[in-house]
């Protein structure tokens, strides 16, 4: 008996899942054990020539009662958004359909309800694509990472913003123009704010998190955000004399007392021997530190329709095949409930250029800021001479409340003519 998959949407991402099941029909009913079948494909419009080659009969306007009609076994959602597609996987979800889904923006915001609502029917919900497309990621978290305790996830989540930094840190590009190219490329979100601004990670931090510490209440709202649009050319200029590169991170990370867990997006410069300091274009790459494992690195295409259409099909085979096997997972049944903390509690380090007058007493005075704030220089540098003068600080690490009051007490000095570049420093964990 075949496997009937129904499909929601059938767009960049879901019209590449229909050509691939067709063209290797024969290995992957091998690998599931069963034929799969395209059941039904709803879109919003009929009639379009969508470039599937598949029997026009398929296509169907009527999402609602596709997902729950008796015969199909898995749903696939590609559709994106939180409505319909929330209300349609939990109607797929309550008639006892499996569901594979790369929805990042419904599972940051409902993850839990869907994953509960799965764990209640005996299904699966799987949504490997959701979070840096083609790479595998999340099942490896989940699975392979089920054993150990993972500690800090740092990512390069956002294919659109990597290519932007990079553009402007390897060719001088500016932001403006770096953006449009990578629109061009087909990389950037239809409306790119997503992207620029962060909201994209931020989605994808909160799913990390989720899995990472086996916590279910992390939400998208939770995740301190900051997107890439007030990076400068003096920023880039500033990392490069670091021998540092400016990454787009997410980054999920345990308190040191192991009580809560901090997630957020936000520029930093990265060493340039850190691994994720080498990933270019829109590539994405997570890094990952776990007690027993050590570092992982998981790198390669995070968008793009083939690379997360093979995202799709092998979570569709691993759900058919446990259909096939009357066996689901059960994510998040196990919930350790562990809090987000607020930014201001997290530990950061941070690179601060000050523009100065290069006269006695100034030194003095920015590092009696930083010791008034409880927080210690690790180095400082001074570049240019006369009212011309520039210092460049970095932090030891601090609570990011502390060092954010630094910034603003500088910003205040009658010496400092102005604060040319703040970014946060990350390094290994244990640099
Ligand atoms: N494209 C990528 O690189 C990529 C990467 C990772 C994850 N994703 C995720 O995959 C999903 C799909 O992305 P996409 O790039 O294919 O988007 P898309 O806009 O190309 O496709 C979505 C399709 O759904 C259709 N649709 C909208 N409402 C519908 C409804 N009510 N019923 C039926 N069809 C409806 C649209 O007409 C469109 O054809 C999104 O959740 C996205 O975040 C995409
Ligand atoms: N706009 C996203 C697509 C993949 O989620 C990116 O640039 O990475
Ligand atoms: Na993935």
């Amino acid at each position: 008996m075949a496997m009937k998959v129904a499909l929601l949407g059938c767009g960049v991402v879901g019209a590449e899942v229909v050509r691939l099941v067709d063209r290797q029909s024969a290995e992957l009913a091998a690998r599931v054990g069963a034929p799969l079948e395209i059941g039904g494909i709803a879109v919003r419009r009929l009639g379009r020539d969508r470039g599937t080659g598949v029997d026009p009969a398929l296509f169907t306007t009527d999402a609602t009662s596709l997902v729950t009609r008796p015969d199909i076994d898995v749903v696939v959602e590609v559709i994106g958004g939180i409505e319909p597609a929330r209300s349609l996987i939990l109607d797929a979800i309550k008639a006892g359909k499996s569901v594979v889904t790369a929805n990042k923006a419904l599972l940051a915001e409902d993850g839990a309800t869907l994953l509960a609502a799965a764990r209640a029917a005996g299904v699966d919900i799987y949504y490997e694509a959701s979070v840096a497309g083609a790479i595998p990621l999340l099942r490896p978290l989940r699975d392979s990472l089920a054993g150990d305790r993972v500690n800090r996830v740092l990512g390069i989540v956002n294919g659109t913003t990597n290519f932007i930094l990079d553009r402007m840190d390897t060719q001088g590009a500016g932001f403006a123009e770096s953006l449009e190219e990578a629109q061009a490329l087909g990389y950037a979100e239809a409306d790119p704010t997503a992207d620029v601004e962060g909201f994209d990670a931020a989605a994808k931090a909160a799913i990390l998190a989720r899995l990472a510490f086996h916590t279910q209440n992390v939400t998208a709202a939770d995740v301190h955000r900051e997107g890439i649009t007030e990076v400068t050319a003096g920023d880039i200029a500033s990392a490069k004399a670091m021998g540092c590169v400016v990454k787009l991170l997410a980054i999920c990370q345990r308190a040191a007392d192991g009580g809560s867990v901090g997630v957020r997006v936000h520029p930093v410069m990265l060493p340039r021997e850190h691994p994720l300091a080498s990933v270019t274009e829109a590539y994405n790459a997570v890094f990952v530190e776990a007690e027993s494992a050590g570092r992982l690195m998981f790198y390669g295409p995070g968008a793009g329709g083939a690379p997360t259409a093979s995202a799709v099909l092998g979570d569709l085979v691993a759900v058919a095949r446990n259909r096939l096997a009357g066996t689901s997972v059960g994510e998040g049944g196990h919930d350790t409930g562990l809090p987000v903390h607020p930014m201001g509690q997290t530990v950061t380090r941070y690179h601060i250029s000050l523009d100065v007058a290069d006269r006695p007493g100034v030194l003095a005075r920015v590092a009696e800021v930083f010791a008034e704030n409880g927080v210690s220089i690790k180095n400082v540098r001074q570049e240019g001479f006369g009212d011309d003068a520039q210092l460049v600080l970095v932090s030891h690490r601090a609570p990011d409340a502390a060092l954010a009051q630094t910034v603003e007490r500088l910003r205040r000095l009658d010496m400092v003519r102005a604060v040319a570049s703040v970014m946060r420093v990350e390094a290994f964990a244990d640099a």
